[in-house]
Order: structure tokens, then C-alpha cells, then sequence
């Protein structure tokens, strides 16, 4: 099976990299030429623009930033939509919100193609490991011919209907992490200004009601200051807002969540945004006492 593969970040890269190790001929382009040559080196082959890519493979598979980056590479010149006609499809697996998919959505099939969106759960080591959840809503034609690809990069696929549904569902899961890793980074100090041991309190949580994958993983780091970024903490600020905004249009209070978000707020105006999303733990670190 050939698919093309636009944006190789730090998930584009492992995602594209797996489906090239199990026998997918993938042509790639990212917008920062150089990223694409361990692909190549790998296998893959360049396609010069978006629409060249596009233009090659009966599907594409976008992993962009954010929705801006994701409405420039379909809508700009030699973007996507310069290449798509009937026959192709087009799967867009960044985290953005439904506006911006349903906008995709709507000048792609307008041109003839067919669109998926399939935003995923799961950070870098998940991509590598091909243990991805992924969260697909839009043309269900499209969802089947995708599942060998699916089935590749994820341990399990959602077909959740209309496009939106996808996005919305990622924005409500990471809405949800973005508030537990500030809880997380409060507990943390707390136990350390009041004199108990932050490994202690791992230790604790793991065995509780709250235990989870993502303490356990990020716990130890966040202790020893690594902010290694596996998830960038400007995109999780970025889902943050968009969750919000979900929240103002169905008039649903989330007074957590909006904290949560000024914290991340604040991780960037410290300088913070490429740092993994656990650095939000320097907000509340740096207001410790000088005198302690
Ligand atoms: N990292 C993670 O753990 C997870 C991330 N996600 C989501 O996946 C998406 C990608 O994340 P991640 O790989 O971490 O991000 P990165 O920041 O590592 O990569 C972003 C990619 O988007 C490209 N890009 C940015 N702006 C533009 C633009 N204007 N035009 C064209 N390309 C652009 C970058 O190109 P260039 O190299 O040139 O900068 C790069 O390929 C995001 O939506 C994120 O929220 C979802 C699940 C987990
Ligand atoms: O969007 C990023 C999600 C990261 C994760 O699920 O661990």
C-alpha cells in the first residue's frame, strides 16, 4: 500500500517511520526539508509540496501542529487541495478543533475527495511502539481503507461518525490530562514543602484509586527537572484552548480546566513551550520560598 505522510514532527516522524517498517511505501514531505531524510533513509521517498504528495498517493496522512499549520497545508499554494480529486483520500490525525476539520473536510470532498479525521491518544513512545489509540470520525468508507494503516500505528481504532466527533473527543480526553498533570505538579510540591518524599508519594499514588500510566511515566522525570519533550507543552496548551472554547460554545463550566490553561499560559511565557507539557510542574516549583 502507498500513503503519503505530511509533517514529521515528533509523531509524524514515528508514525510514518512504523508504517515504512511494516512494508507501507510511504512518500513523505515535511515543511523543514531536512527532517525528511531519516525517512529516506528508511525507504521513503520526498514529494517536493503537499500537492505533489498528494498528486502520488492515493492517500495522505497529515500530523500537524496545530490548526493553523493544518489549514496552510491544505489551503495554501501547492497545498492539498491542489493535488485532491475524486479517488483520494485525505487523513488528518493533528489535534485541532472541529471548526478547522469540518473546513478541511468540506473543500476536500467538495474537490471530489474524501476526508477522515483520526486524531490520536498516545505520545511519542506510543507512535514508536505503534500502540496509538485513534479517535476517527468522517468518511466511514475511508475508516475501512485506512484500518491496515490504523491497525499499524495504534492498538485500537474509534470510528465515532460524523467529522468532529474525532476531534472533539481528543480535545475532551486532553482537556482532561492538562488537568491532571497540574494536580500532579501541585501534589508534587506539596509533599516536598511539607517535608514528605515526592518518590514516596509516587509510590502511594501508584498503588491507589489514581494510579496511572501517565504518573508513573512522567513522575520520575518531572522530580529530576527532565523535560524531554515526548508531548510539547505549547500543544497542550493549544488543546487547552481549544477544549475551552468547546466548553463556551456548549456552555459547559470548567473552572479546572481553565486554571489549568493559564498555568500552561504561564509554562510559555517562561520560556517552556518546546519542554515536554509536564514542565507546567516549574510554574508552581518556582514560587517555592527563597528562604527554604
Ligand atoms: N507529541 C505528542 O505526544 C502528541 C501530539 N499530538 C498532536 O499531534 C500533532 C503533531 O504533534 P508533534 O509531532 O508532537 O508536534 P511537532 O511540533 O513535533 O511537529 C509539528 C509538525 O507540524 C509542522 N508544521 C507546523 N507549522 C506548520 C505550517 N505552518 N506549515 C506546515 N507544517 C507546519 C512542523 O513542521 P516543521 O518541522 O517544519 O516545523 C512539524 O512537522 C499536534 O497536533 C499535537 O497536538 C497528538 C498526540 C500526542
Ligand atoms: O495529545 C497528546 C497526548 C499525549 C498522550 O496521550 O500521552
Amino acid at each position: 500500500m502507498e500513503v503519503g505522510f505530511l509533517g514529521l514532527g515528533i509523531m509524524g516522524k514515528a508514525m510514518s517511520m512504523n508504517l515504512l517498517k511494516h512494508g507501507f511505501k510511504v512518500t513523505v514531505w515535511n515543511r523543514t526539508l531536512s527532517k525528511c531524510d531519516e525517512l529516506v533513509e528508511h525507504g521513503a521517498t520526498v514529494g517536493e509540496t503537499p500537492a505533489a504528495v498528494v498528486k502520488k498517493c492515493k492517500y495522505t496522512i497529515a500530523m500537524l501542529s496545530d490548526p493553523a499549520a493544518a489549514l496552510a497545508v491544505v489551503f495554501e499554494k501547492d497545498g492539498v487541495l491542489d493535488g485532491i480529486c475524486s479517488g483520494k483520500g485525505y487523513i488528518d490525525m493533528s489535534t485541532v478543533d472541529d471548526e478547522t476539520s469540518t473546513k478541511i473536510s468540506e473543500a476536500i470532498t467538495t474537490k471530489g475527495g474524501s476526508f477522515l479525521e483520526a486524531p490520536v491518544s498516545g505520545s511519542k513512545k506510543p507512535a514508536e511502539d505503534g500502540q496509538l489509540v485513534i479517535l476517527a470520525a468522517g468518511e466511514k468508507a475511508l475508516y475501512e481503507e485506512a484500518i491496515p494503516a490504523f491497525d499499524i500505528m495504534g492498538k485500537k481504532s474509534f470510528f465515532l461518525g460524523p467529522v468532529g466527533n474525532g476531534a472533539k473527543m481528543k480535545l475532551v480526553v486532553n482537556m482532561v490530562m492538562g488537568s491532571m498533570m497540574n494536580a500532579f505538579s501541585e501534589g508534587l510540591e506539596l509533599a516536598d514543602k511539607s517535608g514528605l518524599d515526592p518518590q514516596t508519594l509516587l509510590a502511594v499514588l501508584d498503588l491507589g484509586a489514581i494510579s496511572n500510566p501517565m504518573f508513573r511515566l512522567k513522575g520520575p522525570t518531572m522530580i529530576q527537572g527532565n523535560y524531554s519533550p515526548a508531548f510539547p507543552l505549547k500543544h497542550q496548551q493549544k488543546d487547552m484552548r481549544l477544549a475551552l472554547a468547546l466548553g463556551d460554545e456548549n456552555a459547559v463550566p470548567m473552572p479546572v480546566a481553565a486554571a489549568a490553561n493559564e498555568a500552561f499560559k504561564k509554562a510559555r511565557s517562561m520560556g517552556l513551550g518546546d519542554k515536554d507539557f509536564s514542565a507546567v510542574y516549574e510554574t508552581v516549583r518556582q514560587f517555592k520560598p527563597s528562604s527554604s
